[in-house]
């Protein structure tokens, strides 16, 4: 592919232990046959483009399957409909544990970089000197810099970016022995690193050279099969602009037939290309609309999303960003593990994982406590220093709501949405288990996965609980800092879960925000606008769509006067949103930070911070009952809401989902809980709905507003019912009424 591709150079290893048939499903089109390097005239070119369909011409060429060696993911070879798809997962697994082997770049490729990043490693916690007795790669460790309240950037709000960099990045030129035990000095243990580390990395370098070769030379294919360059040539994409039959007709007859990929693959190319010079480039007749309907329903078709998910992610972008989105998605992230500070350090632990064969490296700058693995002779879910807790398998990205929310020591934090508890642990460790973490989720199952990754870490300032997080205000408050990492539709994801192309519906784009709201407002009540270090919340999603990440951010901004949104102190991220597609969001939204895997290789993400800067309005303890979300319509929540993943394997992947067995144990959890407020839970929603809005009605005729406004406050709470598991109060709500009644 063009652009996108010759930005895009990675294909990243997967979690080693873990192997998604479903990504092996990706398929690349070979272009070249059909697309030699013979120039077009202009008519020959209007021709081409059904030309280029002859499905005889076509050869799908699957990208050579390279893997880490323990059947680590490849990077999937080609296809888009459906039935090849299916063909081509059920290849991969034995194309993935070929010995071909792949070594990506990192996610920071700065190639002077590597020893920087290793000298100015500083660690996050004490280690545990009695845990690590047993493993002889330990050293002592008197170096650690913590990140302590010097470091937190953004206690005065708008902190700037170097405060940050010197929390993440410190940059001191530290030596300090890798190998105490071996006597050795810091250089030595530096160049024994390097020697255990070389022949893997120049490995790596030999296939990302072979891997750049190839792609150039498939780019060069592309460009040619588009004809960039020939900017005299308008593309003929469309079908019959000029109204001809034979062309309407042969247009008509391929749409029946199943998708060619070379055709689709080239239109798509050619479509970008007209968008993004469209006055020069556009047919005749044809408008952009035309243009932007053709290449979302081809981009459906090739990538295989729904129609409705593909247009909305190609409008968060240019043409040809999407494209490279779109593109992305097809390829893995890169395997990153985070070192447990509480147990180890960095280097440390990356020494003893070197000496088992695991070629790995720093993530980058921005990190001091993530490894990226680029291949390894051992499952790394079960070597002895995964089992001992000394690090968490946690996707890149998923460290950075962790780093803007910057838990001090001694501090009292929530974690609103905690299982199976990547983020929480990185909190506590942060934290150095001093203080208090409080990690919430509103799946049993899902919070048991949380306390044994809880253990495991050797996390010892936590406590684990189970409600539904938007009654928490009423379940404890006055937190100094809350996370609020929300369920999503897993569009920054994709990669890892595939089935979120065509499982997330409108409806979900509607349910999910409306629940994100609620959630959003119960963590800016929970905190502390007094509290002295802290007042803090973060919002974050591994989503990539506007309703659930800015539209949820302005919602709660209206809502809730007394925050503001702050300086994440994240050293990169786009910013976020200030307007889009006709909606204009607070002028601080730039403040957030979005996430592409395109752009940055990690899983797309969202994070926007807060600052508590007065308390909540009265009447706010209780985002479901105290809250109703304007703006559309009330819409029962399902608990879907669940994680794909399960167990403590998969710390990387996080978002919604549909788990039937898991809903109906939040569901029997929420009961319960309702049960022993005395409130029915089998009450029927809309009944409690329709009663109310004729409450309301009744409240409106009133001359007399006190009592009717009481009756149907506590009618209300009568009324307070479950659907599908979640506590729910019925659409309107009682601040509402209570404010009436005033
Ligand atoms: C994105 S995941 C959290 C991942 C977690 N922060 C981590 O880093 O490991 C979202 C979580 O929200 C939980 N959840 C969904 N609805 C909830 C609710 N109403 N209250 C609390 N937790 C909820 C899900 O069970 C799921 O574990």
């Amino acid at each position: 592919m063009g652009k996108g591709r010759s930005k895009y150079k990675q294909g990243l290893p997967d979690p080693i232990e873990t192997y998604h048939p479903h990504l092996a499903k990706k398929r690349k089109v070979d272009d070249q046959d059909d697309a030699k390097p013979s120039k077009r005239s202009k008519d020959e070119k209007k021709t081409k483009t059904i030309a280029v369909t002859a499905p005889e011409k076509k050869k799908k060429k699957e990208t050579k399957a390279t893997a880490p060696v323990n059947g680590a993911k490849v990077k999937p070879t080609a296809a888009v409909a459906a039935t090849s798809t299916k063909k081509a997962s059920k290849d991969a697994p034995s194309k993935a544990n070929t010995n071909g082997k792949k070594a990506p770049p990192p996610l920071d490729s700065d190639d002077d970089s590597d020893e920087e990043e290793w000298e100015s490693e500083g660690d996050d916690g004490d280690v545990s000197e009695s845990k690590l007795a047993a493993v002889d790669f330990m050293g002592s460790s008197d170096d650690d810099e913590d990140m302590n309240e010097d470091d937190e950037p953004d206690v005065d709000d708008d902190s700037d970016d170097s405060v940050y960099d010197s929390v993440y990045d410190s940059g001191d030129d530290e030596t300090r022995p890798i190998f105490s035990d071996d006597d050795l000095s810091g250089s030595e243990a530096e160049e024994q690193l390097t020697a255990a580390n070389i022949a893997g990395l120049t490995r790596k370098l030999d296939l990302q050279i072979a891997q750049e070769a190839e792609e150039a030379e498939a780019e060069l294919q592309d460009q040619i099969a588009t004809n960039i360059g020939e900017d005299e040539i308008k593309p003929f994409v469309i079908g019959a602009a000029t109204g001809e039959e034979d062309d309407e007709n042969e247009a008509s007859k391929l749409s029946k037939l199943a998708p060619d990929l070379a055709l689709l693959r080239t239109r798509i190319n050619d479509v970008v290309r007209v968008l993004e010079d469209f006055s020069n480039l556009c047919e005749e007749g044809r408008s952009r609309t035309d243009y932007t309907e053709q290449i979302i329903s081809d981009i459906s078709s090739y990538y295989g999303y729904s129609p409705y998910l593909a247009e909305k992610l190609f409008h968060l972008f240019s043409p040809s960003e999407a494209l490279s989105f779109f593109e992305a998605n097809e390829t893995p992230r890169p395997l990153v593990i985070r070192t447990n500070t509480l147990k180890t350090h960095r280097r440390d632990l990356a020494q003893v994982l070197i000496n088992r064969g695991v070629t790995l490296e720093p993530i980058g700058k921005w990190s001091k406590v993530g490894l990226q693995v680029f291949e390894s002779q051992v499952p790394l879910g079960a070597t002895p220093e995964y089992l001992a807790g000394h690090y968490i398998l946690q996707a890149a990205s998923s460290f950075l709501p962790v780093m803007a929310l910057a838990p001090q020591e001694n501090e009292r934090c929530l974690d609103m949405a905690a299982a199976p508890g990547g983020k929480t642990t990185y909190m506590a460790a942060l934290m150095k288990n001093t203080g208090c973490v409080f990690a919430n989720d509103a799946n049993k199952i899902r919070a048991k996965g949380l306390i044994g990754n809880i253990h495991r870490l050797g996390v010892k300032n936590t406590i684990v609980c189970n409600y539904d997080a938007r009654e928490f205000p009423k379940v404890i408050g006055g937190f100094d800092r809350v996370l609020l990492d929300a369920p999503c539709s897993g569009t920054g994801v994709i990669a890892k879960d595939a089935s979120v192309k065509t499982n997330k519906t409108e409806k979900d784009f509607l349910k999910l925000p409306h629940l994100q709201k609620q959630l959003l407002l119960a963590a800016i009540d929970s905190v502390d606008h007094n509290s002295k270090t802290g007042g803090y919340i973060v919002y974050s999603t591994c989503s990539v769509t506007v309703e659930e990440n800015e539209g949820v951010v302005e919602y709660a901004l209206k809502k809730r006067p007394n925050v503001k949104l702050v300086e994440t102190g994240l050293t990169f991220g786009v910013e976020g949103f200030v307007s889009f597609r006709g909606k204009s969001f607070n002028e601080r939204m730039k403040m957030t930070r979005r996430y592409y895997p395109h752009k940055y290789n990690v899983d797309g993400f969202f994070v926007a911070k807060f600052r508590k800067v007065g308390p909540s309005p009265a009447g706010s303890g209780n985002a479901v009952s105290g809250e109703a979300v304007e703006e559309e319509e009330i819409v029962e929540m399902d608990i879907d809401d669940e994680d794909k993943e399960k167990g403590e394997k998969g710390e990387g992947a996080f978002q919604w989902s549909e788990d039937e067995e898991d809903a109906k144990i939040i569901e029997k959890s929420l009961k319960r809980q309702k049960r022993k407020k005395g409130i029915d839970p089998r009450a029927d929603p809309s009944k409690a709905g329709t009663k109310e809005k004729k409450q309301e009605e009744e409240i409106k005729k009133s001359e007399d507003k006190t009592k009717p406004a009481k009756d149907s406050g506590e009618k209300k709470k009568e009324k307070s019912t479950k659907t599908k598991g979640f506590v729910r109060v019925s659409a309107q709500n009682g601040t509402k009424q209570k404010k009436k009644s005033k």
